[in-house]
């Protein structure tokens, strides 16, 4: 209950392809996150999911197209755009009506209003709403017909830190009910604390899909940080093994190729003594990169005329989807071009 296959999905704007061919199942009982840089194909995507785009392809939720859904609001909850209300009607009024107009009990309104935090300003209307606001009553409306899938683009935009902090584990409560959670974002760090999943577009094109952890696991080599009083013992002992050894300026090691117990029992058999040994897995980003063949170098140095080749060490460089993909992710986040992607230091926008 709550698989969602979409497959070969197709959408062509003036020759353009803005999502190619693009198919990847997204599981029940886990958040799924969709990343991407701006412009990748996100929210066309999921305007395809939901047949409100015209394209090449099919999703099938649970086996059936949303046009097929008996009931689509107690099946499926989307919110594609934040803000997206009757700017005269309350908040309250708003879901009444949407309730209504679905066969959904009355009662669900506040129940939904409690849910995203709302209920305080229930009486107001939405446009004297902050984005982040709006962003609420889109979840609340999305979860108004208490469906099992929900399908949210970008819902962490507007929202601040504590909001944002909020939404990651709300969505990971729905989803540890069994429940389906598919969520965009073009923001890796986000991505990499609010999804068990990922499936990542470049221009249209998918990049990687599965579990972040193995994302993480496969794409980055894991180094071990040693301290030791006995380096040059240690190194000369890691030598004899073909390990390679780097002295860092504070004085720690970083080995790459053995994992932390090796590297335990190589010192213990050489009689060197650890003041420490760590594991350093790399962070989403990292793997992202690395994965991509965008290593920092290369990306420091886009734009310029002598790029290096990263494909030279890097097969998966080969993707240009994949690079433009590492290089706009690496950008430090800065408020996005469309209205409705700016998220505030603090406070949630207006
Ligand atoms: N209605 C449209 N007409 C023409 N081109 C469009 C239209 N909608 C999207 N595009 C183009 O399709 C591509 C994908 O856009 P889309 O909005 O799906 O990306 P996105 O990953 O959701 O980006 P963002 O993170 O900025 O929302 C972009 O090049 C965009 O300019």
């Amino acid at each position: 209950m709550g698989r969602i296959e979409a497959r070969n999905l197709t959408k062509t704007y003036g020759g353009k392809r803005a999502v190619d061919d693009l198919s990847f199942t997204v599981e029940p009982g886990v958040v799924t996150g969709f990343l991407g840089p701006n412009g990748a194909g996100k929210s066309t995507t999921m305007r395809l999911m939901l047949g409100l785009d015209h394209g090449g392809g099919q999703t099938r939720f649970d086996g059936q197209p949303y046009s097929r859904l008996t009931h689509p609001m107690r099946q499926v909850g989307a919110v594609l755009e934040a803000k997206a209300f009757h700017p005269t009607r309350t908040a309250r009024n708003h879901l009444a009506m949407l309730a209504a107009a679905n066969g959904i009990p009355r009662q669900r309104v506040d129940v939904v209003l409690d849910h995203v935090g709302l209920t305080d300003v229930a009486g107001r209307r939405p446009k004297t709403f902050s984005l982040g606001m709006g962003q609420r009553l889109g979840l609340a409306s999305a979860l108004l017909g208490d469906p099992h899938t929900l399908i949210l683009d970008e819902p962490a935009n507007g929202l601040d830190p504590q909001g944002i902090t909020w939404l990651r584990n709300f969505l990971k409560s729905f989803a540890s009910t069994g429940r389906t959670v598919f969520v965009s974002s073009h923001l890796l760090a986000e991505m990499g604390l609010m999804a068990d999943r990922l499936v990542v577009i470049g221009r249209g094109r998918l990049i990687a899909a599965g579990e972040v952890q193995d994302f993480v696991r496969k794409a980055s080599h894991t180094a071990v940080i040693v301290r030791t009083p006995q380096a040059d013992r240690l190194v000369e002992a890691l030598r004899a093994r073909q390990v390679p050894a780097e002295s860092q300026g504070d004085g720690s090691l970083v080995v790459n190729g053995l994992d932390q117990a090796e590297v335990g029992e190589l010192a213990f058999s050489a009689g060197v003594v650890l003041h420490e040994l760590t594991t350093r897995t790399a962070t989403l980003e990292e793997a992202f990169l690395e994965a991509t063949g965008g290593s920092e170098e290369y990306v420091a140095q886009l734009g310029q005329a002598s790029v290096q080749n990263p494909a030279a060490q890097n097969p998966a460089a080969q993707n240009p989807a994949a690079q433009e993909v590492a290089a706009q992710l690496v950008q430090p986040a800065t408020p996005a071009s469309s209205s409705s992607s700016a998220t505030p230091p603090s406070g949630e926008s207006r």
